[in-house]
């Protein structure tokens, strides 16, 4: 299973995330967020991380030619879309970008709401599911109601977003069966300042489960 630690700021953190078994790191390139990092600040939270870890921005309701500047210059491995964008600009995107993984996260509304990521399925290589937050865009430390989600099966892969902690994971697992998962909040001291300790005790319950 993929995990996606998000909202990451510091090198030395990255490192601690990456060897602790982290499979993707997210960083923030959202400037109204409090995780916001520059292209200088990505460059250095993924110099000393080995290739083989996802390295992810997380953008929303940028252009695309923004986009694809940062991802260049920031040696990104992937583009994770936590806005408003239409199917039509992920398509535009894909043709930007053709090596890059597209994430299209929705912040689910409700079920109907979900059936939307349909509209996404040929223009896209991963989803994201997080909670809606009518004020905030992401990081919200919000969960979904799992309870929908059970019978969500796209066919592209996806990961389960919003509210994971070391706490919660493995009943959200058990529970949905997601792609993959991603966690900001739930493993932090502040905003963008991870809790190593919290991130070692996720990996320590996940390992309990799927080694
Ligand atoms: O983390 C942020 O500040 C953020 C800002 C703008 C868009 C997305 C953001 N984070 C994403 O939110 C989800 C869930 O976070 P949490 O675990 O509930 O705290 C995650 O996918 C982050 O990438």
């Amino acid at each position: 299973m993929r995990v996606k630690i998000c909202g990451i700021t510091q090198p030395q953190q990255s490192i601690a995330i990456a060897s602790l078994g982290a499979t993707a790191l997210g960083f923030i390139c959202v400037p109204t967020s409090p995780r916001y990092v520059t292209i200088e600040q990505i460059q250095a939270a993924i110099a000393k991380i080995p290739d083989k870890i996802d390295r992810i921005g997380v953008f929303a309701n940028s252009n695309i030619s923004e986009i694809t500047q940062i991802v260049i210059a920031s040696n990104l491995t992937g583009v994770q879309l936590h806005g408003d964008e239409s199917p039509e600009f992920c398509h535009k995107l894909r043709q930007s970008l053709p090596h890059i993984e597209i994430i299209k996260a929705l912040r689910v509304r409700n079920l109907e709401h979900l059936q939307t990521t349909a509209n996404y399925i040929e223009y896209i290589d991963t989803l994201l599911l997080d909670a809606y937050h009518p004020q905030q865009l992401g990081g919200t430390g919000q969960t979904l109601d799992w309870q929908v989600l059970q019978e969500f099966s796209p066919i592209r892969p996806w990961f389960l977003a919003g509210g994971l902690t070391p706490d919660n994971i493995l009943t959200a697992v058990n529970q949905i069966h997601p792609s993959g998962i991603d966690l900001s909040s739930g493993v932090e001291l502040s905003p963008g300042d991870k809790d190593l300790d919290k991130v070692g005790l996720l990996f320590e319950r996940l390992n309990s489960v799927f080694v």
